[in-house]
C-alpha cells in the first residue's frame, strides 16, 4: 500500500550513533513490487505484508539503501530506467535474478522448504535439489548486488529467511579467501558448489569495517522441527530455540547472547519489532477517512464489527477462525444479525500448491457459514480476497469493535498493533493467539488457543458483551506498549547494537558475560542485547 512508504524522506539521513556511515538493507522483498502492462509499461505498486511495512516505518526515522528483488523479471533493456526510478524515487536497488532462479528461491526453496519448517508446518515442505541450488545461486546474486554498493564502514542489515546465505557469503567476497578462509572456506566451498557467479578468490581485496547483522521476521523453531532441515529475532523464544538448534545439531558452544564459530562471535539478540503508529493516528485524521469511517458505522448499525486481517496464509489460522465464529454463533443464536466477520485475506504466494489448497478451502468455510446463518438482510462473514488502500484499511481498523488474530504461528504479527493505534476511540477488543509473537508482548488482550475451537467461540462472547471501562483500561496498556516499541525503536535499537559491538575475540565475549553475570545483569536467561519488554501495568 503505497501510503505506508514514504520515498526518501529521512529526516536524519546516513546517520546512527555519533557517526555518519552507510546502512544498506537487504531483504527478498523490495517495498516495490514491479510489473509490465500489455503496452510496455512499467507499474510500480506498494507491496504487503508486515516486513515492508515494518521497514517502511523505519526509514522514516532513518535513511539508507534498500537492495531487494522487484518480484517480476526485468528483461536487461528496462533495467536502466527501472534502476534510475527505484534509486531516484525510492531509494531502492534491485537484484535482477532469472526467472527460474528467482521462482526457485521464492516459490520453491523459501517458501515451501523454510517458510513451512520455521512454522513448524513439516507436512507442506517440498524438498527439490534444484531448488536449493536456485536458494544458492540467488543468495550468492545477493551478496554480488550488496558488495558492489559497499564501502569501507558501511552496515548491512540482511533481512529474514530467504537470505540466510548471505552474511556469510557476503562476507567471504568483502574478505577473499584470504582472510576469511579460517571460518568460511569450507562452508563457502559448500555453498557455491555448482551455482554460477563470483565465487571469492584468494587475492580479493579486504573491504574494512564491514558489520553484517540479520533479523528474522518468522519464528525459529525448536530443534526437533529444525531438524527437519538438512540472529535478531522477535522473541527470546525463538532465539533460544535458534540457540539450542546450533548446540545440539552443530555442537557449537553458545552463551545466552550468541554462539562460537570456528573463533569467533556471532552475537543474538531480541528485537520485536513494532509498527509507526503514528502514520495510522494521523491518517484517521483526515476528513476523507472520517467520512468513510461514519459511512462504514451506517452500514453496521447495531451490530458488533469483528475485523480480521491476514495474507491468506496457511500460517494465519483463517480456517480456525471461521469454525470458532461458527461455533459461537451456533452457541449464541441471540447475536445472529448482530455480530459481523468483515475477513480481509490478502492474496499471497499464489504459486505454490499449498495457498491455492488453503484459498478453497476457506472459500468453502465461508459459503457454508454464510449459507447456514445468513438471511436476505444480513451475511455473517464479509470476505475479501484482495488488497485494500490504506484509508480504506484505517477506517476499518477504527469502526471494529474486535479484532480476530488466530495465527497457528505468526513471527510477530503486526495486524494486531495496527488495530490498537486505531482504536482510540472505540476501545475496541484484541483476541490475539498465544502463537503469534505479539502475544509476548501485546498485554491486554484476550490470548486464546486457534486449535481450542470453544476457547476461541468464547473469547468472541466475552469480547462483544465487554463493558466500556475493562475495554478502556486494556486499550491504555495496549496503546502506550504500540507507540512506544515502534518500527523506528526497533530499527535503531538493532543498527544501535551493530553499532556498539566491536568485532572481538570469544574469549573477550566469555568475559564479558562472566562479569555481568557476577553483577546480575544476566543470567541464565540473562540478555546482553536489549529487549522490549511487556508492560506490565
Ligand atoms: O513477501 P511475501 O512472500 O509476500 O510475504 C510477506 C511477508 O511475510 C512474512 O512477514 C513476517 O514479518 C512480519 C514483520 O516482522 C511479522 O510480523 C510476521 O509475523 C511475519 O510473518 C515474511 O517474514 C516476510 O519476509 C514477507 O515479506
Ligand atoms: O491489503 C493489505 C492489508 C494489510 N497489509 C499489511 O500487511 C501487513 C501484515 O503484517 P503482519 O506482520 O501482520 O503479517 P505478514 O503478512 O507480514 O505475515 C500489515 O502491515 C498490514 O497493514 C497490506 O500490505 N495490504
Amino acid at each position: 500500500m503505497a501510503s505506508f512508504f514514504s520515498p526518501i524522506d529521512s529526516p536524519s539521513s546516513m546517520e546512527f550513533g555519533d557517526d555518519k556511515k552507510h546502512l544498506i538493507v537487504v531483504s527478498n522483498r523490495l517495498p516495490i513490487t514491479i510489473s509490465k502492462d500489455a503496452s510496455g509499461e512499467y507499474h510500480f505498486k506498494m507491496s504487503s505484508g508486515g516486513l515492508v511495512s515494518a521497514l517502511s516505518g523505519f526509514k522514516k526515522s532513518l535513511s539508507f539503501t534498500w537492495i531487494g528483488w522487484p518480484g517480476f523479471f526485468i528483461p536487461p533493456k528496462d533495467r536502466e530506467l527501472v534502476d534510475r526510478r527505484l534509486m531516484e524515487q525510492y531509494s531502492c536497488q534491485a537484484v535482477y535474478l532469472e526467472d527460474e532462479v528467482a521462482d526457485r528461491h521464492y516459490n520453491g526453496f523459501s517458501n515451501s522448504i523454510l517458510w513451512p519448517l520455521f512454522h513448524y508446518h513439516p507436512g507442506e515442505m517440498n524438498f527439490d535439489e534444484e531448488n536449493w541450488l536456485a536458494y544458492r545461486q540467488a543468495n550468492m546474486q545477493f551478496a554480488e548486488a550488496v558488495r558492489q554498493q559497499i564501502t569501507p564502514g558501511t552496515m548491512v542489515w540482511v533481512q529474514d529467511y530467504h537470505l540466510m546465505l548471505l552474511p556469510m557469503l557476503l562476507r567471504g567476497l568483502i574478505n577473499g579467501n584470504k582472510a576469511g578462509g579460517e571460518y568460511t572456506v569450507n562452508e563457502m566451498h559448500k555453498i557455491t558448489e555448482g551455482i554460477e557467479g563470483q565465487v571469492p578468490t584468494a587475492d580479493e581485496e579486504k573491504i574494512p569495517g564491514i558489520k553484517i547483522g540479520f533479523f528474522l521476521h518468522t519464528p525459529f523453531p525448536s530443534s526437533e522441527i529444525y531438524r527437519h532441515n538438512p540472529p535478531g529475532f522477535h522473541t527470546y523464544d525463538y532465539a533460544r530455540h535458534f540457540l539450542s538448534s546450533c548446540t545440539r545439531i552443530l555442537g557449537l558452544p553458545t552463551m545466552p547472547n550468541g554462539v562460537e564459530f570456528e573463533g569467533r562471535m556471532a552475537h543474538v539478540g531480541t528485537f520485536p519489532i513494532g509498527i509507526e503508529p503514528g502514520s495510522f493516528i494521523e491518517n484517521l485524521k483526515k476528513d476523507s477517512v472520517k467520512m468513510r469511517i461514519a459511512a462504514l458505522e451506517q452500514r453496521f448499525h447495531g451490530m458488533k464489527v469483528i475485523v480480521g486481517v491476514d495474507r491468506l496464509d496457511y500460517i494465519k489460522g483463517v480456517p480456525q477462525k471461521l469454525h470458532a465464529l461458527e461455533l459461537f454463533l451456533s452457541q449464541h443464536p441471540e447475536w445472529i444479525g448482530k455480530v459481523v466477520l468483515v475477513q480481509l485475506a490478502v492474496p499471497s504466494r499464489q504459486d505454490v500448491e499449498e495457498y491455492q489448497n488453503l484459498r478453497s478451502i476457506v472459500n468453502e468455510l465461508v459459503g457454508r457459514i454464510n449459507g447456514r446463518f445468513g438471511t436476505v438482510d444480513f451475511m455473517p462473514i464479509h470476505f475479501m480476497h484482495k488488497s485494500l488502500p490504506f484509508d480504506e484499511l484505517c477506517a476499518l481498523y477504527a469502526v471494529s469493535d474486535v479484532c480476530l488474530v488466530t495465527s497457528t504461528r505468526d513471527g510477530m504479527n503486526l495486524v494486531s498493533y495496527e488495530y490498537i493505534a486505531c482504536q482510540q476511540a472505540r476501545r475496541g477488543v484484541m483476541i490475539l493467539s498465544e502463537f503469534a509473537g505479539a502475544a509476548q508482548s501485546l498485554n491486554g488482550s484476550i490470548v486464546v488457543n486457534p486449535w481450542d475451537s470453544q476457547q476461541v467461540a468464547d473469547a468472541i462472547h466475552e469480547a462483544v458483551i465487554r463493558d466500556a471501562p475493562t475495554r478502556a483500561e486494556n486499550h491504555r496498556k495496549l496503546f502506550k506498549y504500540v507507540n512506544k516499541y515502534s518500527a523506528a525503536f526497533w530499527g535503531t535499537s538493532f543498527i544501535k547494537e551493530m553499532t556498539r559491538i566491536k568485532p572481538g575475540d570469544v574469549g573477550k565475549d566469555k568475559e564479558n558475560q562472566a562479569l555481568l553475570k557476577a553483577k546480575g545483569e544476566a543470567g541464565d536467561h540473562g540478555q546482553l542485547l536489549p529487549v522490549a519488554p511487556s508492560l506490565k501495568a
